[in-house]
Protein backbone atom coordinates (compact mmCIF):
# COMPACT_ATOMS: atom_id res chain seq x y z
CA UNK A 1 0.00 0.00 0.00
CA UNK A 2 1.28 3.67 -0.84
CA UNK A 3 1.77 6.07 2.02
CA UNK A 4 -1.31 7.48 1.16
CA UNK A 5 -3.64 4.59 0.89
CA UNK A 6 -2.43 3.84 4.71
CA UNK A 7 -3.29 7.68 5.80
CA UNK A 8 -6.60 6.65 3.77
CA UNK A 9 -6.94 3.20 6.06
CA UNK A 10 -6.26 4.98 9.47
CA UNK A 11 -8.88 7.86 8.53
CA UNK A 12 -11.68 5.56 8.18
CA UNK A 13 -10.28 3.56 10.92
CA UNK A 14 -10.53 6.56 13.35
CA UNK A 15 -14.95 6.79 12.54
CA UNK A 16 -15.31 3.94 15.31
CA UNK A 17 -14.14 6.15 17.66
CA UNK A 18 -16.67 8.74 17.44
CA UNK A 19 -19.61 9.07 19.31
CA UNK A 20 -23.32 9.96 18.24
CA UNK A 21 -24.98 13.16 18.73
CA UNK A 22 -21.44 14.74 19.82
CA UNK A 23 -19.35 17.49 18.56
CA UNK A 24 -16.19 15.76 17.18
CA UNK A 25 -12.49 17.61 17.77
CA UNK A 26 -10.72 17.75 14.32
CA UNK A 27 -6.62 17.69 13.91
CA UNK A 28 -5.11 19.06 10.55
CA UNK A 29 -2.95 18.23 7.56
CA UNK A 30 -2.99 15.45 5.10
CA UNK A 31 -4.05 12.46 7.08
CA UNK A 32 -6.80 14.48 9.23
CA UNK A 33 -8.44 15.38 5.29
CA UNK A 34 -9.36 11.55 5.03
CA UNK A 35 -10.93 11.67 8.15
CA UNK A 36 -13.07 14.42 7.11
CA UNK A 37 -14.05 12.79 4.19
CA UNK A 38 -15.25 9.92 6.20
CA UNK A 39 -17.08 11.82 8.80
CA UNK A 40 -18.90 13.59 6.11
CA UNK A 41 -20.25 10.28 5.37
CA UNK A 42 -21.66 9.78 8.82
CA UNK A 43 -22.38 13.84 9.27
CA UNK A 44 -26.18 12.66 10.14
CA UNK A 45 -24.83 11.16 13.26
CA UNK A 46 -23.11 13.98 14.51
CA UNK A 47 -23.33 17.15 16.15
CA UNK A 48 -20.63 19.18 14.47
CA UNK A 49 -17.43 19.79 14.86
CA UNK A 50 -14.30 21.85 16.17
CA UNK A 51 -11.80 22.60 14.10
CA UNK A 52 -7.93 23.00 14.46
CA UNK A 53 -7.00 25.13 11.81
CA UNK A 54 -8.50 27.36 8.82
CA UNK A 55 -7.40 24.84 6.26
CA UNK A 56 -10.10 22.29 8.07
CA UNK A 57 -12.47 24.50 8.86
CA UNK A 58 -12.84 25.03 4.87
CA UNK A 59 -12.95 21.31 3.92
CA UNK A 60 -15.68 20.62 7.04
CA UNK A 61 -17.76 23.08 5.36
CA UNK A 62 -17.49 22.10 1.95
CA UNK A 63 -18.63 18.57 3.12
CA UNK A 64 -21.86 20.49 5.20
CA UNK A 65 -20.45 19.76 8.55
CA UNK A 66 -21.47 22.53 10.48
CA UNK A 67 -18.33 24.21 12.64
CA UNK A 68 -18.34 25.28 15.92
CA UNK A 69 -16.65 27.68 17.98
CA UNK A 70 -14.63 25.90 21.01
CA UNK A 71 -16.00 28.64 23.06
CA UNK A 72 -19.33 27.60 22.49
CA UNK A 73 -18.81 23.81 23.57
CA UNK A 74 -18.86 22.12 26.50
CA UNK A 75 -17.63 18.40 26.01
CA UNK A 76 -15.52 17.31 23.52
CA UNK A 77 -15.38 13.51 23.89
CA UNK A 78 -13.27 12.47 20.77
CA UNK A 79 -10.60 14.68 19.22
CA UNK A 80 -8.64 13.06 15.83
CA UNK A 81 -5.31 14.21 14.63
CA UNK A 82 -2.41 13.44 12.72
CA UNK A 83 1.34 13.29 13.78
CA UNK A 84 5.31 14.14 12.60
CA UNK A 85 6.76 11.82 14.91
CA UNK A 86 4.87 9.59 17.33
CA UNK A 87 7.07 7.56 20.07
CA UNK A 88 5.87 4.45 22.11
CA UNK A 89 4.32 6.13 24.49
CA UNK A 90 1.99 7.84 22.35
CA UNK A 91 3.98 11.15 23.06
CA UNK A 92 4.15 13.93 19.84
CA UNK A 93 5.88 15.93 17.53
CA UNK A 94 3.32 18.17 15.52
CA UNK A 95 2.98 21.03 13.69
CA UNK A 96 4.34 20.19 10.64
CA UNK A 97 0.81 22.29 8.69
CA UNK A 98 1.80 24.70 11.36
CA UNK A 99 -1.66 24.00 13.05
CA UNK A 100 0.23 23.31 16.03
CA UNK A 101 -1.33 25.73 18.96
CA UNK A 102 -5.00 25.14 18.30
CA UNK A 103 -4.56 21.78 17.53
CA UNK A 104 -2.87 21.79 21.27
CA UNK A 105 -6.15 23.76 22.98
CA UNK A 106 -8.40 21.07 21.72
CA UNK A 107 -6.33 18.11 22.59
CA UNK A 108 -6.15 19.65 25.86
CA UNK A 109 -9.80 20.33 25.87
CA UNK A 110 -10.54 16.44 24.78
CA UNK A 111 -11.46 13.30 26.62
CA UNK A 112 -9.34 11.12 24.23
CA UNK A 113 -7.44 12.09 21.67
CA UNK A 114 -6.89 9.39 18.86
CA UNK A 115 -3.94 9.74 16.58
CA UNK A 116 -4.04 8.73 12.99
CA UNK A 117 -0.44 7.94 10.97
CA UNK A 118 1.09 5.70 8.80
CA UNK A 119 3.88 3.83 10.24
CA UNK A 120 6.80 6.16 8.77
CA UNK A 121 5.62 7.96 11.93
CA UNK A 122 6.25 5.42 14.72
CA UNK A 123 10.39 6.26 15.49
CA UNK A 124 11.84 5.08 18.76
CA UNK A 125 12.89 8.88 19.92
CA UNK A 126 11.66 12.03 18.82
CA UNK A 127 13.45 14.46 17.13
CA UNK A 128 13.92 13.19 13.83
CA UNK A 129 11.65 15.81 12.31
CA UNK A 130 12.56 19.67 13.10
CA UNK A 131 10.00 20.38 15.98
CA UNK A 132 7.45 23.31 14.97
CA UNK A 133 8.11 26.24 17.52
CA UNK A 134 5.17 29.03 17.03
CA UNK A 135 6.49 32.68 18.22
CA UNK A 136 5.13 35.87 18.16
CA UNK A 137 6.39 37.87 15.30
CA UNK A 138 8.41 40.65 17.43
CA UNK A 139 9.92 37.58 19.61
CA UNK A 140 12.06 35.72 16.95
CA UNK A 141 15.15 36.15 16.94
CA UNK A 142 15.47 36.41 20.45
CA UNK A 143 13.47 33.12 20.92
CA UNK A 144 16.10 31.57 18.52
CA UNK A 145 18.89 32.63 20.53
CA UNK A 146 17.71 30.85 23.51
CA UNK A 147 16.87 27.62 21.67
CA UNK A 148 20.31 27.88 20.83
CA UNK A 149 21.32 27.90 24.08
CA UNK A 150 19.30 24.69 24.36
CA UNK A 151 21.21 22.99 22.04
CA UNK A 152 18.89 23.16 18.87
CA UNK A 153 19.06 24.77 15.35
CA UNK A 154 16.40 26.65 14.47
CA UNK A 155 15.40 27.63 11.18
CA UNK A 156 13.03 29.94 10.69
CA UNK A 157 9.73 29.15 8.26
CA UNK A 158 9.66 32.01 5.83
CA UNK A 159 6.53 33.13 3.74
CA UNK A 160 4.72 31.16 6.57
CA UNK A 161 1.92 32.85 8.93
CA UNK A 162 -0.24 30.99 11.03
CA UNK A 163 -3.92 30.75 11.59
CA UNK A 164 -3.10 33.01 14.60
CA UNK A 165 -0.90 35.36 12.89
CA UNK A 166 2.42 34.02 14.40
CA UNK A 167 5.67 33.14 13.31
CA UNK A 168 7.47 29.36 12.98
CA UNK A 169 11.00 28.46 14.08
CA UNK A 170 11.57 24.43 12.84
CA UNK A 171 13.99 23.37 15.17
CA UNK A 172 16.68 20.70 14.44
CA UNK A 173 19.14 18.84 16.04
CA UNK A 174 17.40 18.62 19.28
CA UNK A 175 18.37 15.99 21.80
CA UNK A 176 14.79 15.08 22.66
CA UNK A 177 15.22 12.50 25.65
CA UNK A 178 13.06 13.66 28.13
CA UNK A 179 10.17 14.76 26.00
CA UNK A 180 8.16 16.52 28.97
CA UNK A 181 10.99 18.35 30.41
CA UNK A 182 11.25 19.55 27.23
CA UNK A 183 8.01 20.95 26.30
CA UNK A 184 8.32 22.95 29.16
CA UNK A 185 11.51 24.41 28.94
CA UNK A 186 10.64 25.90 25.14
CA UNK A 187 7.06 26.83 26.18
CA UNK A 188 8.67 28.93 28.88
CA UNK A 189 10.74 31.03 26.96
CA UNK A 190 9.01 34.76 26.45
CA UNK A 191 7.69 34.96 23.13
CA UNK A 192 7.09 30.90 22.60
CA UNK A 193 3.12 30.43 22.20
CA UNK A 194 3.77 26.80 22.21
CA UNK A 195 5.75 23.85 20.78
CA UNK A 196 4.82 20.88 18.83
CA UNK A 197 5.79 18.61 21.26
CA UNK A 198 2.67 16.56 22.88
CA UNK A 199 3.98 15.10 25.83
CA UNK A 200 1.86 16.51 28.76
CA UNK A 201 -0.76 15.74 26.55
CA UNK A 202 -0.15 12.86 24.99
CA UNK A 203 -2.02 10.74 22.41
CA UNK A 204 -4.65 8.00 23.87
CA UNK A 205 -4.69 5.88 21.00
CA UNK A 206 -2.43 5.63 17.97
CA UNK A 207 -4.07 3.96 15.22
CA UNK A 208 -0.93 3.16 13.12
CA UNK A 209 -1.64 2.07 9.40
CA UNK A 210 0.51 -0.79 8.70
CA UNK A 211 0.23 -2.96 5.14
CA UNK A 212 -3.01 -3.90 4.85
CA UNK A 213 -4.08 -3.35 8.48
CA UNK A 214 -4.21 -1.00 11.54
CA UNK A 215 -2.88 -1.62 14.44
CA UNK A 216 -4.12 0.17 17.08
CA UNK A 217 -1.70 1.01 20.43
CA UNK A 218 -2.63 2.87 23.65
CA UNK A 219 -1.20 4.17 26.31
O1 LIG B 1 0.52 18.54 13.17
C1 LIG B 1 0.03 18.62 12.07
C2 LIG B 1 -0.36 19.90 11.45
O2 LIG B 1 0.01 20.99 12.25
C3 LIG B 1 -0.22 17.36 11.29
O3 LIG B 1 -1.00 16.51 12.05
C4 LIG B 1 1.09 16.70 10.99
O4 LIG B 1 1.92 17.63 10.31
C5 LIG B 1 0.92 15.46 10.12
O5 LIG B 1 0.45 15.82 8.85
P1 LIG B 1 0.15 14.76 7.72
O6 LIG B 1 -1.05 13.99 8.14
O7 LIG B 1 -0.08 15.62 6.50
O8 LIG B 1 1.37 13.90 7.57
Amino acid sequence: MTQDELKALVGKAAIEYVEDGSIVGVGTGSTVNYFIDELAKIKQTIKGAVSSSEASTERLKSHGIEVFELNEVDRIPVYVDGADESNHLLELIKGGGGALTREKIIAAVAERFICIADESKLVRRLGEFPLPVEVIPMARSYVAREIVKLGGDPVYRTGFVTDNGNVILDVHSLEINEPIKLERILNNIVGVVTNGLFAERAADVLLLGKQDTVETITR
